[in-house]
């Protein structure tokens, strides 16, 4: 398990490359992409649609395979592992947050966040589950189904659910897709209040520098290639960037990379 100490990566990949399909169709969504994860941070990944952050974030969650390069969650390499470790790593080292919340309709909120550890055998730690329905404010919503929640609700129970078995890292693609920007909000504020206070670490995909602005670092793809890092980002330093790309090579222009780097 990591923690706040650790320099380590949570998560990393390494001249990562994913081709999809082949000849005329073929298509790079990752173009040899390094990046780092660092343990007990909140990253973003940003860039423009078609860009790669969703291959990204399926390679390195164990979603996906890489065509080569190599994918890492803390130490262990995914390409090494057959598809029943891979299924246990997924399972017990990592967590995910997709947009659409994916809770199921007949269990309590309480029983939706401890599916996981359920399924898998485990016993919940009662302390650690007790911190985090408190880090999401739910405590008097436990025994309601998803049903009687609102979308804000039920991904602030998905979130807790992700965490629920202490995992390396959170995944989340989109989180906030489908929520209005009050939800969207709280949701943002209560990963990195995940992150900040809990000591975890989360790697989020979004299209939006206001999420974005929530982490502690944005990483910028463009043709499936790393273009640039933002640490401390705003919204109008990841919406500036964001404008500087050229849609068709996704290179920064000069004037962009003189503002980078944090404020
Ligand atoms: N299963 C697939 N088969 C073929 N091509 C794919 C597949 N998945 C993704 N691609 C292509 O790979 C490239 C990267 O896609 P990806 O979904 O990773 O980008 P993205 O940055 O997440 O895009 P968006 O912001 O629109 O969700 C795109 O050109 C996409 O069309």
């Amino acid at each position: 398990m990591s923690t706040m100490t650790d320099i380590a990566a949570a998560a990393r990949v390494v001249d990562a490359v994913k081709v999809y399909g082949a000849g005329d169709t073929e298509v790079r969504a990752l173009d040899g992409v390094s990046v780092d994860f660092t343990a007990g941070r909140f990253t973003a990944i940003m860039g423009p649609s078609g860009s790669g952050k969703s291959t990204l974030m399926h390679c390195a969650a164990g979603l996906d395979t890489l065509s080569s390069g190599s994918a890492f969650i803390g130490d262990t390499e995914l390409g090494a592992l057959d598809d029943k470790r891979l299924t246990l790593l997924r399972r017990d080292r990592v967590g995910f947050v997709f947009q659409a919340y994916n809770l199921l309709p007949t269990l309590t909120v309480a029983e939706n966040i401890t599916l996981p550890i359920d399924l898998a055998g485990g016993r919940p730690d009662r302390e650690w589950i007790d911190a985090l329905v408190d880090v999401v404010g739910l405590g008097d919503r436990l025994h309601h189904r998803p049903a009687e929640l609102s979308g804000g609700q039920q991904q602030r129970v998905a979130v807790a659910r992700a965490f629920a078995g202490r995992p390396d890292v959170v995944f989340a693609d989109e989180p906030t897709g489908n929520l209005d920007s009050r939800a969207g909000e709280e949701v943002l504020g209560l990963l990195g209040r995940t992150v900040r206070q809990m000591a975890r670490t989360v790697v989020m995909v979004t299209h939006d520098p206001v999420a974005a602005a929530h982490a502690d670092e944005v990483v910028f793809l463009a043709d499936g290639r790393l273009v640039d890092r933002m640490a401390a980002p705003t919204a109008d330093k990841v919406l500036d960037r964001m404008k500087a790309f050229d849609g068709r090579t996704g290179t920064p222009s000069a004037a962009a990379r003189a503002q980078g780097g944090p404020s």
